[in-house]
């Protein structure tokens, strides 16, 4: 059952030069003075119930025009919307709150505001106030408050009660490190719950640990609706884009997976795979030495290209980066039809998990300059326990030695 309908969804503004032009076209309704700007147009779109959706674009891509159209703080100008189920959105944390009121008064304002009785929120109030952790403050007026203690509190009250949808906006970028990583576990309550999830983030590595689908606007509309992976890899790209010989390549993969390369196509990176005593391995124990082996091919005359590549977790988050630049390596000039392979030998000094590599060539230390080719998930790095103790966390560290003083 969808939970979320948007049918060819459009929301226009009039845009005024000067601030004055308004109130002269208003007097005057013979006369515009103004232009009109579709901030949003076309949309349509279903979300079904239990569904986890990132809705990603640059700024001013119309995100925070659609998430107000969809808690119906505007109202569209074309198209129709259907919410069905109770909806809690975390935009702009505290903004609802008074400050001359204490924390426990605009507990009990926003609880009001969202149809919540007196007795209900008497009910949740300790469970609101142990989420926010700010002990006495709850009896203090909010403007004593810093912006972390406010976000804290809005964030316990509006996710007191799981909703059937939630709407979170980049809002959670602020508060402490300590405090996202526990929004971040109650949202995933919330979906292994039955929650419906609206994600608006520049964040990648957020969106692909919360999400299971990413639809992507620009420029108010929408140009892709699929796996994050696919959309990240395809967002990521097109803002790299700045070259009028900038290309975008998508193509479907092994399992029909979506392959996105990009780049002025001068050279491209063919195949990326590990080896480990010269036999092509996807899976290795944590410390073993292995080689990342970069293919390219060049379809122009290359001077001193750079080679490179990037380890990510399995949310995205960069692990390990370097290239042949930086390692001081020069590949000296590469002729067209050329296809050469770059052999980068480590140890796999990793936590137990899955891995992506990055793979690029592009001129100078990075590819911002010019960019040949860039291909996000170009392979994959299954690292499985060794013989090693038992750790945590992404990073192999070789303990030397353990010891204890008696002080
Ligand atoms: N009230 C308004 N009047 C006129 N134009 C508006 C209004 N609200 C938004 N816009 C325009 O609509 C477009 C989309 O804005 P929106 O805030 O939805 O983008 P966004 O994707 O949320 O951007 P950001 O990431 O910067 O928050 C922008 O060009 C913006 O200037």
């Amino acid at each position: 059952m969808s939970v979320i309908e948007v049918r060819n969804l459009g929301k226009k503004y009039k845009v005024y030069n000067k601030p004055f032009d308004r109130l002269k076209e208003w007097v005057s309704s013979k006369q515009k003075h103004s232009k009109e700007f579709w901030s949003l147009r076309g949309l349509d779109f279903e979300i079904e119930k239990g569904e986890s959706v990132g809705i990603i674009g640059q700024n001013g891509a119309g995100k925070s025009t659609l998430l107000k159209l969809l808690t119906g703080t505007i109202l569209p100008t074309e198209g129709r919307l259907n919410v069905n189920g109770s909806v809690s959105a975390i935009l702009e944390l505290g903004m609802g709150f008074h400050p001359d009121f204490t924390g426990i008064q605009n507990v009990f304002m926003t609880g009001q505001l969202m149809g919540l009785s007196n007795q209900e929120i008497e009910e949740l109030l300790p469970q609101i106030e142990e989420f926010a952790e700010i002990g006495d403050h709850m009896n203090n007026p909010i403007r004593t408050y810093s912006s972390g203690m406010t976000v804290r509190l809005g964030f316990s009250v509006i996710t007191a009660k799981r909703p059937d949808i939630l709407i979170v906006d980049e809002a959670l970028a602020v508060g402490d490190a300590y405090f996202q990583h526990k929004c971040f576990n109650r949202i995933k309550e919330f979906l292994n719950e039955g929650t419906t999830l609206l994600y608006v983030s520049h964040d990648p590595a957020a969106v692909k640990s919360l999400c299971n689908r990413a639809i992507l606007l620009d420029k108010g509309q929408q140009i892709k609706d699929g796996h994050p992976d696919e959309i990240l890899d395809f967002y990521n790209a097109n803002i790299a884009q700045k070259e009028a010989d900038y290309k975008i390549r998508q193509t479907k993969g092994k399992g029909n997976k979506v392959i996105t390369k990009s780049g002025n196509y001068k050279a491209e990176v063919k195949r990326v795979f590990f080896e480990r005593d010269n036999k092509e391995v996807n899976a290795v124990q944590v410390h073993d030495t292995i080689e990342l082996v970069i293919e390219v091919e060049f379809f122009e005359d290359i001077d001193a290209p750079t080679v490179g590549f990037i380890i990510k977790d399995r949310v995205g988050n960069d692990v390990y980066g370097t290239n042949t630049y930086n390692l001081n390596y020069n590949l000296g000039k590469c002729y067209k039809k050329e296809v050469k392979q770059i052999k980068f030998k480590f140890n796999a000094d990793l936590g137990v998990g899955n891995y992506s590599i990055t793979a690029a060539i592009h001129s100078g230390p990075t590819h911002v300059s010019q960019s040949y080719n860039w291909w996000d998930q170009a392979a994959t790095l299954q690292i499985v326990p060794g013989t090693n103790p038992y750790f945590i966390g992404v990073n192999y560290l070789e303990i030397e030695k353990c010891k204890h003083l008696n002080i």
